[in-house]
């Protein structure tokens, strides 16, 4: 199945899923100069409760913190979208080196890891799995990861990973606040766009932070102590997991600040 080796990796996605070829496919570049600010565009609202924190899991791909979605207890509102969108799940993309990893770029500066929130139209739609089919089913908050300070709110993600080393381990992850993973500033541009990830779905309102948080290189380098590989197979460390940036075709970014 899909992976991000040469023989099933992003260059082959469109064999098994054609919409790899879309008009609104992610990620892509974001060029700053050429994003217009609009001023319609609320801030953001992001209200998470800590209890909702349920799982943590290695899907083969990534590692995802799943969340309780089946009430309003973490909700993002605001910017870009209408309504009540349910947060589902985060998850990681990133590097061999802190040279790059992330999936989104900015005038071409690559970051060594992406945050993605993956957030579902609650309000319009009755579970994930339908919101996934439609064109404003899902938001996903992206936020770069820079090399600085060790970060202590993903230390204890970093923690538990000695328990999903490898595919299809998991374990229980309570009590955890994914708005300590944000900046200061929640300053986003947007665009419409797509998973990143087989099955490539065209139902994302993407939403990236311009400001960065940070992670120490020591951090990033338990990241890359994962294993795509199960148990028993030979180990393949997880590691260059990012689809690279997709062609912008009739899209157009905006900006929510100046
Ligand atoms: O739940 C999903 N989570 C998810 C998304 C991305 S993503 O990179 O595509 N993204 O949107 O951030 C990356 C990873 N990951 O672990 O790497 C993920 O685990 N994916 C997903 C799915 F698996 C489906 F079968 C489906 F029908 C659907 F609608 C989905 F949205
Ligand atoms: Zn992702």
């Amino acid at each position: 199945s899909w992976g991000y080796d040469a023989d099933n990796g992003p260059d082959k996605w469109g064999d098994h899923f054609p919409i790899a070829h879309g008009p609104r496919q992610s990620p892509i570049d974001v060029v700053p100069s050429q994003a217009q600010y609009d001023p319609s565009l609320k801030p953001l609202s992001i209200q998470y409760d800590p209890a909702t924190a349920k799982g943590i899991l290695n899907n083969g791909h990534s590692f995802q913190v799943d969340f309780v979605d089946s009430d309003d207890r973490s909700v993002l509102k605001g910017g870009p979208i209408s309504g009540t969108y349910r947060l589902r799940q985060f998850h990681f993309h990133w590097g061999s080196s802190d040279e790059h990893g992330s999936e989104h770029t900015v005038q071409g500066v690559k970051y060594p890891a992406e945050l993605h929130l993956v957030h579902w139209n609650s309000g319009k739609y009755p579970s994930f799995g339908e919101s996934a089919a439609q064109p404003d089913g899902l938001a996903v908050v992206g936020v770069f990861l820079k090399i600085g300070n060790a970060n202590p709110h993903l230390q204890k993600i970093i923690d538990a990973f000695d328990a999903i080393k490898e595919k299809g381990k998991q374990t229980s992850f309570s009590d955890f606040n994914p708005a300590t993973l944000l900046p200061g500033s929640l300053d986003f541009w947007t665009y419409d766009g797509s998973l990143t990830t087989p099955p490539l779905l065209e139902s994302v309102t993407w939403i990236v932070l311009k400001e960065t948080i940070s992670v120490s290189a020591e951090q990033m380098a338990r990241f890359r102590s994962l294993l795509f590989t199960g148990d028993g197979e030979a180990p393949c460390h997880m590691v260059d997991n990012y689809r690279p940036p997709q062609p912008l075709k009739q899209r157009k970014v905006r900006a929510s600040f100046k």
